[in-house]
Order: C-alpha cells, then structure tokens, then sequence
C-alpha cells in the first residue's frame, strides 16, 4: 500500500473510530464463530472412528446431541456478530452519506457547473457501495479467513503429513488462478462502472431537458444515442459474466483434480492402514474448507483496491473547498433595514475575463431599482453576487453598511431573497412548498401569504387546496401558477431586499398581469432590485441602471433617460417597433402603458 492509500485511510479511519470498539468484539465473535464451524470435521471423525461400527450407539447420540448444541451455539454467536459488524457498517456509511450530502450543499454553484449533475450521483452511490463491500471484506475476512486458513492448515498437517503435501501443492495453483482473474474481472467491472457513470450522466440529462428533447422532436435520434451509449455495456457485462463463469470451471476442474488426488491416495493409505477412514473423511471435509478462505483472500486485495479508488473519488469531493465560506465571527444582521450599495464592483466567472467592471450603486432602504440591458451584459450577475453565490474578485458590496462577506450566509440570505424566472418547487405539497423559507409558520400564515401572491384563489380551488402534491410527481401547474407560489415563499420569508431576476418574463400576458399585481404588493416597502428585458415592467422603478459590457452606460428616471440621447432611448425605441410588429398598435400601449417617444 502506497503512503498516498495510507492517508486516505487515515482519512476514512476519522469514520470508523466511533465504532471501533464494536467491529473489536465483532472480529473476535468473528473468530468464534468461525473456529465452531470448524469443529465439525473432528466430530465426523471421532463419529465414524468411534461411534459407528460398535454396538452400543449412546456415543454416537451423545456426539449427535453435542453436533445440535454446537450449531445452536454457533447460530447465536454468528446472528451476534453479523449485527455486531453491520450495525457500525450501516451507520458508518450513514454517517458518509450525510457528510457527503452537507459538504455538497456547502460547495459554490462554480462546482456544480463543472461536475455533471447524473455523474456525481453516480459516483457516490457507486462509490459508497464499494466503499462498503470493502469495509465488510476487511473486516470479515481478516478476522475469518486468516484464522481459518490457520487452523485448517494445521488440521491438516495433523491428520495427514503426506496428503497435506498435495494441498500445499495446489495451493499456489488456485492462488494464481484467482489472483489473475479477478484482476481482469476488476479491471472490466471498474470500466464498466465507469461508462456507467457516463450513461447515467446522460439520462439525467435528457430527463431534465425533457421538454427541449419533445420539443424538438429528437426523441429518435435521443433513443438512438442512448443506445449507441448502452451498447459497449452490453459487450462489456457479457465479457464480464463470461470470464465469472470461466474462473468457476477452472476452479471446479482444480477441484475435482485435488478431490480425486486426495480420495486416491488417502484411500490408499486407509487400506495399508496408514489412516483410518474417519480421518480420511474429516481431511476431505477439512481440505474443501481450505481454498474457501484462499479464495476469499485473492479478492481481499482488489476489492481494499476498489475501495481505495472509491475513498479517493469520495476524499476528493470531500476536499473541494466552499468557494464562499463565512468568516469567523461573522456577524448576524437579524432584519437590515436595505440599504444596498455596490463599491467599485469588478468580477469574472474565469480570471482573465472581467463581466462586471467597476460597478458602482447605492440603493437607498426601500427605493426600487431596475437593471436593464442588452443580453450577457451582466445582469443577473450582480444578482448573484448579492446573494454572496459568488464573491466579488475586486471592491464590496454593502448591506446596510456592513460587507456582505462578513455577514453570516444564513443572516445574508434572510435578509436578500430572489424570484427567478423560472421557480423550482420541491416534491411536497403546496403548502410545505411555501412554509420552505421557514418552517415555523401557522397554516394562517401560509394563508395570508398566498393571498398577497394573488395563489390563494387557484389553490382554493385544487381538490386538495393547500395539500395538493406538486414538484416531480404533483400536479403539473402553469408558469404563473409555480411564480405565484414562489412569490408566497418569499412572502413568509420577507427579505429587506428582494431581487426579482426575470420573475414575469416566461409568463404571457395574462398570467404576467396577476404576477406582476402580486410582485407589486412584494416589493412595496422594501428594497428592489428589479432586472428585466422588458421596459415595460420597470418604468416605475425609483432608478433605471442600463448596463453595457458589465459597465453603467446611464441612470436614471425614466422620463429622464428617456429625454437623453443614450442606449436607454435606443432599447426602448427598438422593443416598442417589436411590439408594434406584433400587435396592433392600441395594444402596444396598453400592454406596456407606454407613449410612443416620438409622438
Ligand atoms: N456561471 C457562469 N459561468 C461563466 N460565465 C458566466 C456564468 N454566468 C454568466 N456568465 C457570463 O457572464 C456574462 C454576463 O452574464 P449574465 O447572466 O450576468 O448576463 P445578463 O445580463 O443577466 O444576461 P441575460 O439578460 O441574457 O440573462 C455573460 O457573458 C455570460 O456568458
């Protein structure tokens, strides 16, 4: 073992040191256990030498009384310690699982861009299984298998110097035999689990783009591509099986060969009396528990292996570092009053390619602002870094007076809360779906809540009202539906700040119109930062930024910008000659409740 696997079992060591004092009495019951079944070839002798043949058989009921008292026995010790070792087996991988799922949830968004989604789940379920199939092979097979092979071994020698010479041959045989297969059978199942992961990267993938994939008509040519993908599995779990089969028929000849060299000989030395027939018996008994534990020993290398590569995939999750972290000591800002301001902002996803570039705003407690701008000029940007899902690479943010990264995540993210245009809900009813920001609520003021997001209406009239299942395997709602209900969430959460990233802009007219009455209610009084396409949705905004490269190209009113011969004109002017393509133009102007410039 390299002294790379020996610090990841150090590592993992941290896991199993809580229970190390059961798997202790586990490996010993282990051992117990394991030297009862062994008696048993003795007994078969003593049996056939001693009680059988004769004309009193009280020996033989006494030893067959005695057989059924060992295995009670055995049973006992052999239920205790396969609890004693898969209790702390379960909760160790327990405690793995949700290690694992806190340090995924503590991870920056930047990881999960760059880890596919289906692979990652891939690999920690795989992952933790051979994580398990290693544990459990450690620990049952160093506590049985050497001590079997012990004691078998010297049982043999025991009962017959000469045919112990033909096991030590074979020996090495059976250990090479194995040792080779099982490293082709590794290899091929390591690289079948890795195309699984592939495989399942990719289902999870079209099984979220669902609606792309219809929408397009590639259901075909997707059917056809996962099959593409499928196919070297097929070949691969063939080979796979077929060398499985193989290794069984090779040993199966091995072991007739040994069984007729053993029974030949020793039948041999029965008649010349060089050995009774009850140790003749109890020797082949003996022998075929002898390659058992070999057998179980050739594997106990590749799967610590498997396991190694396991715990080190699972480590080096393990060791990705929380992009954002919370400083110590960082400060609770129970409610902010929302006075948001943007020093000096600069910032790229990748180092050398700056988005935003010395943004600069000052956001007065409960004053509504709107970013507006053409595509990619980094909108929804500054919306992240306010929400700390990224840190700024140059300047600060401000909340309240206070930079956002010495605030506690959990008092920064009470305090700033987000619509998107798209929202999620989670699998649960409507009501666990709105209590989500924060469970301690009554049933009134989830109520109430839904009735300021304009929800309460279309809940009350689902069957189920507020229990009504959505998320994966509820009830399909409408866009405006699922916006309502996130905008009820952030009701109950009642930030100081609310960011509202595109919250209309999927939803048609109608639905627009009932969202954006209840958007109006969410935002009044309390800080806005409004980023939209569309003008239309930000003309009563306390300020307009319009941004352009990442850089503030104007601010202002609307009424102001509008008069200024800047892109803020120009954008207006281009989305209203849209429009006017589209509708009619009394439609235009009632749908944006806009004048047309030039008249
Ligand atoms: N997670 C990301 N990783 C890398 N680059 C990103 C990421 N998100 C956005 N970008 C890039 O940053 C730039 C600004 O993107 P941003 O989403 O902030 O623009 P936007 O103004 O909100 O655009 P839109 O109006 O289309 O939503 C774009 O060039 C985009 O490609």
């Amino acid at each position: 073992m390299s002294t790379k696997d020996t610090h990841k079992f150090k590592e993992l060591y941290r896991f199993v040191k809580p229970y190390q004092t059961m798997l202790t009495v586990a490996a010993v019951f282990h051992v117990v256990c394991t030297c009862l079944g062994l008696l048993m070839p003795l007994v078969l002798k003593i049996i056939i030498d001693k009680a059988l043949g004769g004309s009193d058989l009280s020996l033989l009921y006494v030893l067959l009384a005695g057989v059924i008292l060992l295995y009670w026995v055995r049973a006992f010790f052999f239920y205790t310690c396969n609890y004693l070792t898969y209790y702390p087996i379960h909760r160790m991988l327990l405690d793995l699982r949700v290690k694992l799922f806190k340090h995924l949830q503590s991870l920056s968004l930047r990881f999960y861009q760059e880890y596919r989604t289906g692979k990652l789940i891939s690999n920690i379920l795989t992952d933790v299984a051979a994580l398990q199939s290693m544990i459990s092979t450690v620990i049952v097979g160093i506590a049985s298998n050497l001590f079997s092979l012990l004691f078998v071994g010297v049982m043999l020698v025991v009962l017959s110097p000469t045919l112990s010479l033909i096991c030590l041959v074979v020996l090495p045989v059976v250990y090479l035999v194995f040792s080779r297969f099982r490293k082709i059978l590794r290899e091929r199942s390591m690289m079948l689990r890795e195309h699984m992961s592939e495989v399942s990267a990719n289902l999870a993938e079209v099984i979220n783009g669902i609606k792309v994939v219809k929408s397009f008509g590639k259901e075909r040519s997707e059917n056809r591509s996962f099959m593409e993908r499928l196919k070297p599995t097929f070949d691969m779990s063939l080979k796979l099986s077929m060398r499985g089969f193989m290794l069984n028929i090779v040993m199966d000849q091995i072991s007739i060969y040994t069984s007729v060299a053993v029974l030949g000989f020793g039948g041999y030395l029965v008649s010349q009396g060089r050995m009774t027939l009850g140790e003749l018996v109890a020797f082949y008994t003996y022998m075929q528990m002898f390659f058992g534990p070999v057998v179980q020993l050739t594997g106990f290398a590749p799967a610590i292996s498997e396991g190694a590569v396991s715990a080190e995939r699972l480590l080096t999750l393990m060791a990705y570092v929380p992009e954002i972290k919370e400083r110590e000591h960082a400060i609770h800002m129970y409610h902010a009053k929302g006075h948001v301001r943007f020093e000096n902002v600069s910032f790229g996803y990748a180092p050398n390619r700056m988005v935003l570039q010395e943004f600069d705003l000052d956001v007065e407690p409960g004053l509504k602002v709107a970013l507006v701008g053409p595509s990619g000029s980094g909108k929804s940007t500054i919306a992240s870094l306010l929400m700390r899902f990224f840190d700024v690479t140059n300047g600060r943010i401000l909340l309240d007076g206070e930079d956002i990264r010495d605030l506690s995540l959990d008092s920064l993210r009470r305090n700033v809360g987000i619509v998107l245009q798209e929202s999620f809900l989670f699998s649960g009813t409507i009501e666990e779906n709105i209590r989500y920001g924060k469970q301690e609520t009554s049933f009134e003021e989830v109520v109430e809540a839904a009735k300021m997001a304009n929800a309460y209406e279309f809940i009350r009239e689902l069957p189920l009202g507020f229990r009504t299942e959505v998320g994966e395997n509820g009830v399909s709602l409408s866009g405006g539906q699922k916006q309502r209900i996130a905008i009820a969430r952030t009701v109950l959460h009642n930030p100081s700040v609310l960011i509202l990233d595109e919250a209309t802009s999927a939803l048609d007219t109608i639905s627009e119109a009932v969202v954006q009455q209840a958007l109006d209610k969410l935002m009044a009084n309390r800080t806005t930062i409004i980023i939209a396409h569309r003008l239309s949705t930000v003309r009563n905004a306390d300020r307009i930024v319009v941004l352009k490269d990442g850089r503030i190209a104007q601010s202002g009113r609307h009424e102001e910008l509008l008069c200024q011969d800047g892109p803020y004109r120009r954008l207006y002017a281009m989305q209203l000659k849209e429009q006017k393509e589209q509708d009619s133009p009394n439609y235009a102007a009632g749908r944006f409740g806009l004048e047309d410039p030039e008249e």
